[in-house]
């Protein structure tokens, strides 16, 4: 779980819990991360047949290298708890908690979850908790919020929620909710966890949506959250480091082992100074684009 987790989350696909055919297809369009959705894409007349049918869901199909969420409903309203109840004993990759305020909201999150864990002989360290900051006091609670417990492994941004809460008007550029953006990943940043942006709704612009992953990219994130599978391939390949990128971080990092085989600390590399950082964001790159470090040894 958490800070051992070696996987990619550069997109993670909401699928809502009443859809079947959508729910049977979902691992095969190439996001790192599926999320199966028992909150606002389901209606409140629908929200028991959603819980069985992504309970079913869960325990049939075999989602292979793609990883399996489920976002619940609250714990304050009244399907939070028949959630937990259904979606625990399974004990998918993570649960995504939608409209965390405080370090309280955990707390019951937690306590709950682990008596679930304890009456089915579960492990505390499996199933790993996303928390979701979707209102401005959630904004302002998220360091305490990232840091809270060693089982929350992201933090991710609802901006149509937080756009709401804020009651602001949402423009393409989503300034309204770039403050709130650069405080969560901080917190996570501060944590060594992941952040994950909001979904970008218009699933037809495809120049916006790239224009918008390149941005929240720059300003930390490490993945986005989409809505459709026509997003999918857009947001991954500005997740994945350019050729440029790599050769260039495989010139720093071939340079660093020689280095340190000459006990230099500091070098340079086409007039460029190399030392740890550059070292260190160089092996990132290569981590990204899955290249084996042990082949430059
Ligand atoms: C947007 C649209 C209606 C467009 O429909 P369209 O019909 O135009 O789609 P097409 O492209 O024509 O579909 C072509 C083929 O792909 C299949 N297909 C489509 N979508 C698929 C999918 N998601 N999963 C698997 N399969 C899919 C489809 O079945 C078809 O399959 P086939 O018939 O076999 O060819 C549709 O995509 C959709 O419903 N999306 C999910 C919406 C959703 O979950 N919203 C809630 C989460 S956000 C939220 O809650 C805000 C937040 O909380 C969160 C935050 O930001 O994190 C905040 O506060 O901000
Ligand atoms: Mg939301």
């Amino acid at each position: 779980m958490a800070q051992n987790r070696t996987r990619k989350r550069r997109t993670m696909l909401y699928i809502p819990g009443n859809n079947p055919g959508m729910l049977q297809q979902g691992s095969v369009y190439g996001a790192d991360s599926v999320l199966l959705d028992l909150e606002d894409a389901v209606a409140l007349n629908q929200k028991d047949a959603a819980r069985t049918l992504v309970r079913n869901i869960v325990k049939s199909i075999n989602f292979y290298n793609c990883e399996v969420t489920v976002r619940l409903n609250h714990t304050d309203t009244p399907f939070g708890d028949a959630d937990l109840e259904e979606i625990v004993p399974l004990q998918p990759d993570a649960v995504r908690f939608p409209k965390t305020e405080s370090v309280e909201d955990l707390k019951k999150l937690i306590d709950r979850i682990e008596e679930i864990e304890n009456k089915h002989n579960l492990p505390h360290d499996k199933m790993s908790i996303h928390a979701m900051i979707e209102t401005a006091k959630g904004v302002r609670n998220v360091f305490e919020i990232a840091e809270y417990s060693k089982r929350v492994d992201a933090i991710t941004i609802g901006g149509q929620d937080l756009t709401a809460d804020m009651n602001i008007v949402k423009t393409k550029d989503n300034a309204g909710i770039d403050y709130a953006r650069k405080q969560i990943v901080m917190a996570a940043k501060a944590n060594r966890i992941d952040c994950i942006d909001t979904v970008y709704a218009d699933v037809d612009d495809d120049e916006g949506l790239k224009e918008e992953t390149l941005y929240i990219k720059k300003i930390g994130f490490t993945g986005k959250a989409v809505i459709n599978p026509r997003q999918i391939d857009i947001v991954n390949n500005v997740f994945m480091p350019t050729e440029a990128e790599i050769r260039k971080a495989a010139k720093v990092y071939r340079g660093w082992i020689d280095a340190k085989r000459r006990n230099l600390g500091v070098f340079a590399i086409d007039g460029k100074m190399v030392d740890a950082p550059v070292m260190a964001r160089a092996k990132y790159v290569l981590d990204m684009a899955e290249i084996d470090l042990s082949s430059f040894e």
